[in-house]
């Protein structure tokens, strides 16, 4: 029982440090962060939306972010048009039904992208089939694309315009440097485009 508990209180410690580890090791990022934040501010300062897509955690990181945007995140303000990809459960089913799950988001994103929207494809190998393909749908429009994946950008990376590889290989804590960084981007765009004028 001793040892049991001593070998759960190293699994406790170990992941706490390896989470703070990857948090810390995200400032060699951040030039890829201000271009993201500048490319989010300038489509909803634009009439232009932010699209979030992403599988399992990162469909719930998307609904996030993208509820931060449309709601608030820290200041009170007017929404901002933000939406995921993920949610309506209609949708998804349909359309996985009748053109197959690689399709989910790719017909969503021809329904509803306009020229100067972005998008934002959270997955951690950069590999899943209906993000890429989003992303190839995205290029086809002219909306924007941010990547957010981990060491390998995978597939995604030569269709993002803008990458972010979070530096880690395993997903979990890939996936919660990306709901930091998405976090801080909705910071800086509130900032940015709601700061209380003087
Ligand atoms: O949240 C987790 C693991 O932490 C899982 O639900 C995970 O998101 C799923 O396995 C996803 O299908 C992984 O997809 P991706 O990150 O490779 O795009
Ligand atoms: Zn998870």
């Amino acid at each position: 029982m001793q040892a049991k508990s001593a070998e759960r209180s190293q699994t406790i410690a170990s992941y706490f440090a390896e989470s703070a580890r990857v948090i810390a090791s995200l400032d060699a990022l951040s030039s890829n962060v201000e271009r993201a934040a500048d490319a989010w501010v300038s489509a909803l300062s634009t009439d232009r939306k932010v699209m979030f897509c992403g599988n399992g955690g990162s469909a719930a990181d998307a609904q996030h972010l993208a509820a931060e945007i449309i709601g608030r995140y820290r200041i009170d303000r007017a929404p901002m048009a933000a939406l995921s990809l993920t949610v309506d459960t209609s949708a998804l089913t349909a359309i996985a039904n009748d053109y197959g799950y690689d399709t989910v988001f790719s017909r969503q994103v021809l329904g509803l992208g306009r020229p100067g929207d972005v998008l934002v494809g959270l997955s951690t190998s950069g590999n899943s089939r209906n993000v890429v393909k989003a992303f190839e749908a995205a290029r086809e429009i002219g909306v924007v694309t941010i990547g957010m994946t981990g060491e390998q950008p995978g597939l995604m990376g030569p269709l993002s315009d803008i990458l972010i590889p979070v530096p880690h290989k395993v997903t979990s804590h890939i996936q919660e440097a990306h709901i930091v960084i998405g976090h801080l981007i909705c910071g800086i765009v509130e900032t940015t485009l709601c700061a209380p004028k003087p």
